[in-house]
This record gives structure tokens, sequence and C-alpha cells, in this order.
């Protein structure tokens, strides 16, 4: 057919940058861990290796005529790292640094990340071998498009095939264009055609609270992991996210979010690394007024609240309580791991951190929260967009007057057998009492439950084990994929 599997051993090893080039690649890395935590386990290595190997990896290339009527071929990826649940799931990014062994790191973390959270999805990744900052917004759309027909055409994209969300450099506005790219192509046979991508806008059959989830679920796992005072004394740091000060690398999706939610809970953001430079305040920057400027400007820089600003990354090597990479893999390595300054790093980004950079930091007793359970709740939200879009309808639409109904039932028979009057046109918090869950309300709360059951499940697993949380969050994903497979079975 028109797939093109590519055996692993003819990729072209291209790393992502000359800091990282004696650490081997990003997925180097992500197996290093994986090996490291299945040692813990009880699992033969025949097993270990069929659960790390990748199911399927395409590369094919995307002609475009850019705006100056030049013509460029553009490459792109997807990586469906396990097919044993099906659909995959997993992001679309576009990033000049892609090459089939991210695709294929950041599908096998997918894996991973999916069985944390108990969604029933394989794990891919894919993406567009662009720089989206050099490419205008008709380039963009036309690439987004393509890429869809393709994967379309290729039996790579649906329903119940593979579902991509939002990733680096895309957003609502690149997950609306896949989802009308494939509609158009195929809604005439596939009545769950919508369902094909996560992350779309809300008219587009996208979900309340999608936008957020990544840095909100970043929120939930850190307040939740910090209000563990026992852990905390355990492993030498003070409890309650309250009163933290934080520096982020990225004020994208991810880290905007996270640090508008983690600002309104009490912790100070003092610092912001992006790719325009670094600002910093040890007063603390209100994030609100930091994206509204990135909104205007494209950067930090400029922003007028900084009492610092360097033209490079340096405010993520000032002193701070947590630091959280949300913006690509291997910010942290051996290069540079001795520069940092924290004493927790909360991985927003996938694969900020190389295992010789964390090794270092550990000896120096830096608390690492791992990306597979931190930065989660994206694609759990996502799960409930396609759960929405498989169901047709959106969440509370059946019920909400139901529940609002039964509510005001239940307190007139108060007021009646007490004899009390509450008087409820006066009262905010009785009024907002009353009112049935709007859909923000049941993705917030839903959020917020699957996060925090997952760190409890993590931190079970931390103690079970003795072992840090990375290593507990590897294990734990390991284990419930080979009780799968016990189940199951691998072959046809
Ligand atoms: N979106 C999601 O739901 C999820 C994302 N993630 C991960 O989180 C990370 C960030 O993703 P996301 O927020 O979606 O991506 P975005 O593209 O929204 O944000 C990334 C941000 O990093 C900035 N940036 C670019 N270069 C640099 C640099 N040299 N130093 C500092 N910042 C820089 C970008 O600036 P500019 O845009 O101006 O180039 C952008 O603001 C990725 O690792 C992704 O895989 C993980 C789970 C889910
Ligand atoms: O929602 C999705 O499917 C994308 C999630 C993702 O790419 C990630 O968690 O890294």
């Amino acid at each position: 057919m028109y797939i093109q599997q590519i055996a692993r051993q003819t990729i072209n090893r291209c790393c992502f940058s000359t800091a990282a080039v004696n650490e081997g690649t990003f997925l180097d890395q992500v197996m290093a861990y994986f090996n490291k935590a299945a040692g813990h386990t009880k699992i033969s290595q025949d097993k270990l290796d069929f659960y790390k190997s990748t199911d399927i990896v395409i590369k094919f290339n995307l002609p475009l005529v850019r705006d100056d009527g030049t013509y460029v071929c553009v490459p792109a990826y997807r990586a469906q790292h396990k097919t044993y649940r099906l659909p995959t799931k997993g992001g679309t990014r576009l990033s000049p640094h892609i090459n089939i062994e991210e695709v294929e790191a950041l599908s096998f973390l997918m894996t991973l990340k999916n069985s944390i959270l108990d969604l029933p999805y394989g794990g891919a990744k894919g993406g567009i071998g662009i720089n989206p900052r050099k490419f205008s917004k008709r380039e963009i759309e036309t690439l987004m498009r393509r890429y869809t027909l393709e994967l379309a055409k290729k039996n790579f994209i649906g329903a119940a095939i593979d579902v991509p969300g939002p990733d680096l450099g895309t957003g609502e506005q690149e997950m609306s264009w896949m989802k009308d790219a494939y509609t158009k192509f195929k809604g005439h046979q596939d009545i769950n055609s919508v369902g094909c991508v996560t992350g779309k806008a809300i008219n587009q059959g996208g979900i309340s609270g999608r936008q957020e989830s990544t840095g909100m679920g970043i929120f939930f796992a850190t307040r939740e992991i910090l209000n563990d005072v026992k852990y905390c004394q355990s492993v030498g740091i003070e409890s309650s996210l309250r009163g933290k000060s934080i520096i982020i690398q990225g004020y994208g999706n991810v880290g905007s979010f996270c640090a508008k939610y983690m600002y309104d809970y009490g912790a100070k953001i003092i610092g912001v690394a992006e790719h325009d430079g670094s600002i910093y305040n040890p007063n603390g920057i209100n994030p609100y007024e930091l994206a509204a400027h990135k909104t205007k400007t494209g950067g930090v820089k400029g922003f007028v609240n900084a009492q610092k600003y360097w033209e490079d990354e340096s405010a993520i090597y000032q002193q701070c309580d947590i630091f959280i990479p949300a913006a690509f893999e291997k910010t942290v390595n051996v290069n540079n791991a001795d520069k940092f300054n924290c004493k927790i790093i909360a991985e927003g980004a996938n694969g900020p951190t190389t295992m010789a950079a964390e090794d270092k930091l550990l000896a120096k007793g830096v608390i690492f929260l791992p990306d597979i359970l931190l930065n989660a709740g994206g694609v759990t939200v996502s799960y409930l967009e396609w759960l929405k879009n498989l169901k047709h309808i959106n969440p509370g639409r059946m019920t909400r007057r139901w529940e609002e109904q039964a509510k005001h039932r239940i307190l007139e028979v108060i007021k009646m057998s007490t004899g009390l009057n509450i008087n409820i046109k006066d009262s905010k918090i009785a009024k907002k009492m009353l009112e049935g869950p709007s859909e923000t309300d049941l993705v917030h709360t839903a959020l917020e439950q699957s996060m925090i059951e997952a760190v409890k499940n993590i931190m079970a697993t931390s103690q079970e084990y003795k072992v840090n949380l990375r290593l507990a969050a590897y294990i734990s994903a390991i284990n419930k994929l080979n009780e799968h497979f016990e189940i199951s079975g691998v072959e046809a």
C-alpha cells in the first residue's frame, strides 16, 4: 500500500542541539529512562524490547508553493508507537527540528502517558518540519490541509484509527483546518469524522477547557504533590505551592496557562524565557499582563514590569523554588545542568531533561516532577473531546436542566420541613449551588480528579518500589502495558 514503513536502523540520526550530541538522541534518552525503570520490574527483556519498539512510523514530503512563488518540499511525519489500543493518540507539531527519531520518542512518551492516565489509546505523535514563525498563515493552512489529506489517503487518521491533537507550534486553528480537510475528504463515509482530531475550536466540535488543559493539569499535579507533607519532608522540600517562586521557559500554550493558574493560587512567577530573550523580576511578574504583552509584540522583550532583560535564556538559571521547562526537549542537559539554581523541576515540556543532567541534579537534591505525569492533562481533555464527538452531544446537554430542577425540589423539601426561609435571589453562592454544571465545569473537575488520581498512583508506586517520581511513573506505565499484553496476547 501507500504506507512507507521505515526501519529504525535506516534512520538518519539527527540531534536537536549540539549541546546534546554527547548524550545521544532524544529517542536514546527516552529508552534510557525506560530501561532504568524496567530494571525495577520482573518483566523479561524480550517483552520489554517489544514494549519499547515503535509499531509504525511514516515520513512523506509535502509540496508547497510559497507566497513568493518558489517551490519547497517540506518533510512530514507520523509515528504510531503502539497500536494495541485504537485509536492511537498524540500531538502534531510544527518544528524545524522534527525528525523520525523525535516523533518515535514522543510517540513512545504518549504510550506511557496514556497508560498512566488510563486512557484507551496507544501512543502517537507527528508533525511538519517548518518553523511556523517563518511561514505565512496561508502557507501553514495549505500544509496542514495537505498533511491531513496524505494521512487520510494512507489510512493514518480517523476517530477509530489515529487522532492527532495540538502540540508545539499548533493550536485550535491548525486542528480546525485538519478537521475540515478530513471531513471534506471522508465525512460522507465516516459519521464520526469530527472526532478525527482534538484541540479544535469549540465551534468546530472542540470542547471548552482543552486550550488551558495542559497548563491546568501541571498546576493540579504540582499542587497535589506539594500538598503531600510527608512526601515533601522525605525529599527535603517545603510543602505547598503557595508562595513558591517560579521560572518558566516557553510562554506558549502550556507555559502561559500554567503560569496563570499557579499565580492565581498564590505562587510567584519571577522569570520567563522566550525565543526573543528572558525577563526577571524577584518581586513577581503578572502572567496576565505578560500574556497580553506577548500577544501584542510576539515575545517577552520590552515587558515594562521586568527588572532585568537578557537577550538569551539567562533567566532560567536564576535562583527559584520551581523551574518549569515548557518549550522543547533537552533544555536541561549535561552541559548546563550545573547552572540551574532551583529545588524542583516541574516538566511541562516533553523530554526536557537528559538523563546525565538528571543524575547531576539528583545528586544535588533537585526533585523532578516527570513529564509523562505532569503534562498529561492535555491528552486527558482531548479524550473528553473525542468522547463528545463520538456521542454527538455536548456534555451535560441532556441532564443540566434536570439537575437544576432536582436541586430546586430538594431545596423546597428542606424549606418545607425546616421552615427555613432561604432567599436564593440575593445569594450568589446559593444561585451557583442550584445551577447544573456547564461544559467547562465538567471538563475542569474531570481533569482535576484525573490528575489527583494519577498523582496518588505514582506516589504510591514511588513508595512501593522506593524510587523517585520519574522512575515510579515509568514503572507504573510499564506494569500496566505488561498487564494488558498478559491478557490480550500479542499475535493476530
Ligand atoms: N499543547 C499541548 O497540549 C501539550 C504540549 N506539551 C509539550 O509542551 C511543550 C510546549 O508546547 P506548547 O505550549 O503547546 O507549544 P507552543 O508553541 O504553544 O509554545 C512554545 C513556546 O516556546 C517558545 N519558544 C520558542 N523558542 C524558544 C526558546 N529558545 N526559549 C524559550 N521559549 C521558546 C515559543 O515561542 P514562539 O511561539 O514565539 O516561537 C512558544 O511561545 C512542548 O514540549 C510540547 O510537546 C505537552 C503536552 C500537551
Ligand atoms: O491531546 C493530544 O492528543 C496531544 C497531547 C500531546 O501531544 C502530549 O501530551 O504531548
